[in-house]
């Protein structure tokens, strides 16, 4: 698969630079989409193309020709021969039925704030077609296939981060997606492989013509939740790799905590059988098999530990069952982004066989509000847990005697170690338990004439979710330098030399070694990764991991195994 190249200076994925992968194409319409098929065209260029499914692609042709002939007879539906929203009781012409469609784009122009990043239009334009496959929404195949065009050739319309509140779906933020497409007029914009240029400009370099939606058409493109959607996806997929890292980091710190194995004994977990926990438990074992710096009493050992208690801290003792509800929570979000991700989002929705369509409200985007909102507080207590463990790292009175911050070379007596870095740390991680706060219960209940009344801010939620991710990569960085330094000095007070390559658990040895080679500094005998404080500028170190983890680089590739194990949770 071809990788996303980042700006340098930067973790966020607005940098994207689209290089077409040469993988077999994602199909849409023959089965359902999972989140990784998403990913995989949003931000690796994967191709995408439709189903050959005459049947599929006749139903599409179908519901257009249901809303053509509803329109022919005067037929009253919703947003065809009707006004919009709060406005439905005003009577659209057959003769204005076009105009109407066209000008729903120029009304919902009133996005604000920053562009989203490319990679969740992408996710977004994908999700429409695939949406709109079902052949329940009245638009052209034409349009659907022009989505596939922008996909293919890595053109991306630009969408403001404010702007829906996920009632009628993603209205605003669709309205640039479709008049971009269309070619509406020059103000909407595209990222065209990197270059900014107008949407009409960039229908000329494609060899496309402008288009005029026809009646139904606007509404099938923008009532629906793709957008959040689409976030939601890259959001998710990213949560699951800091997961799976926040585990790595935890491993590193029992190791370098000499904390014992026997806290994980699959006999605890049977007798508590949560699915995430039973996962966090068996994973933990993994991750620390065959270590020689922690206590292995999976034979039931306990001995007297001098002045330390017989038993390990809570943050080691009670990691599966403090992660246990993280886990499942989060497979239950994947669940049901899935589940949005294969919806047909749109009103009214078209029932070929009944030749009827009826009103309803699909592109409520509740499940993404919700979901999003859990997304972040899962974080936020990841990231307590993490806070945690490095306060015990740092702490000689309980850190099973190694030095105070982590200091390396503790003669050189102005050495302060690693104090800078777990405050760094300190900033980081009360701002992940206050994006913590959930946003679907704040609601205008007067939106859109009272229309509107009930709305799921999911399109805020996601937005939100997407910056507790990116503060969290910053964060998970700090953990797992925490846990590099502190398996060097374990590895020193234990066996006298600095090199952990010999002391860790294989399944923790790939990382580690991934860690140090993103920094540029190999493990050695002599000494640990960070000796006297004014040998290394610690923010660069900060900031080569957090890419290289945005990036999907090494450092997630080390923990390859531990993450194909959360599919099976
Ligand atoms: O009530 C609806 O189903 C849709 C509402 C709406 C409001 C404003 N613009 C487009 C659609």
């Amino acid at each position: 698969m071809n990788t996303v190249s980042l700006s340098t200076n930067t973790t966020q994925k607005t940098a994207f630079s689209f290089v077409p992968s040469s993988d077999d194409a994602v199909i849409v319409g023959d089965r359902n989409l999972t989140v990784e098929e998403v990913i995989s065209v949003a931000r690796y260029g994967k191709q995408v193309r439709l189903t050959d499914d005459p049947e599929k692609l006749g139903n599409i042709q179908a519901s257009c020709d249901y809303i053509h002939n509803a329109v022919e007879s005067g037929e009253p539906i919703y947003g065809v021969t009707t006004g919009f929203g709060g406005m439905a009781n005003v009577v659209i012409s057959p003769e204005s039925a076009t105009l109407l469609q066209n000008n729903l784009m120029w009304y919902h122009k009133v996005g604000a704030g920053k562009k989203i990043p490319l990679v969740d239009v992408r996710a977004a334009m994908l999700l429409r077609v695939n949406s709109h496959i079902s052949g329940a929404s009245g638009i052209r195949l034409e349009i659907l296939k022009r989505m596939l065009i922008f996909l293919n050739a890595g053109v991306t319309p630009h969408v403001c981060e404010f702007g829906s509140i996920g009632a009628s779906g993603d209205l605003t933020p669709l309205a640039y997606i479709t008049g971009a497409l269309i070619g509406l007029n020059s103000s909407y914009t595209v990222d065209f492989n990197g270059e900014e240029i107008n949407a009409l400009t960039a229908l000329k370099k494609l060899n496309l013509e402008p288009l005029h939606l026809l009646p139904k058409e606007g509404l099938a493109m923008m009532n629906g939740t793709s957008v959040m959607t689409g976030i939601a996806a890259n959001c998710v997929y990213d949560t699951k790799n800091l997961l799976g890292l926040s585990m790595a980091a935890h491993a590193l710190a029992i190791q370098g905590l000499n904390g014992t194995n026997q806290s994980f004994h699959p006999f605890i977990h049977k007798l508590k059988p949560h699915s995430g926990q039973k996962w966090a438990a068996d994973q933990m074992l993994n991750l620390l098999e065959g270590s020689q710096l922690v206590r292995d009493e999976l034979n039931g050992a306990h001995n007297y530990r001098g002045k330390h208690p017989i038993q390990d801290r809570y943050s080691l003792r009670c990691l599966p069952q403090y992660m246990g509800p993280i886990v499942d929570g989060l497979d239950q979000i994947q669940k049901q982004i899935e589940v949005e991700i294969n919806s047909v989002t749109d009103n009214p929705l078209i029932d070929l066989e009944n030749q009827a369509s009826y009103h309803g409200g699909n592109f409520l985007g509740q499940y993404i509000g919700v979901g999003m909102d859990q997304l972040r507080y899962y974080i936020g207590l990841l990231a307590k847990h993490l806070d945690v463990q490095i306060a015990y790292l740092v702490a000689p009175e309980f850190n099973n005697g190694l030095s105070a911050s982590l200091v390396g070379n503790t003669d050189r007596v102005v050495n302060m170690g690693l104090k800078g870095l777990q405050i760094t740390g300190n900033s980081i991680m009360p701002l992940l338990t206050f994006y913590g706060n959930s946003i679907a219960d704040r609601f205008p209940t007067h939106a859109e004439q009272y229309n509107q009344n009930i709305n799921s801010q999911g399109f805020a939620s996601a937005n939100l979710a997407r910056q507790s991710v990116e503060i969290f990569q910053q964060y998970i960085v700090i953990a797992l330098m925490f846990g590099v330094q502190s398996v060097d000095l374990r590895t020193y007070k234990n066996f006298g030399h600095y090199d952990a390559r010999a002391t860790l658990s294989p399944a923790t040895k790939d990382l580690y070694l991934a860690i140090r080679n993103v920094v540029g500094q190999p493990p050695s005998a002599e000494r640990p990764y960070i000796w006297d404080d004014n040998e290394q500028a610690l923010d660069e170190h900060i900031a080569k991991i957090a890419i290289d983890i945005a990036n999907g680089g090494q450092i997630v590739q080390a923990i390859n195994n531990l993450l194909l194990s959360l599919d099976n949770v």
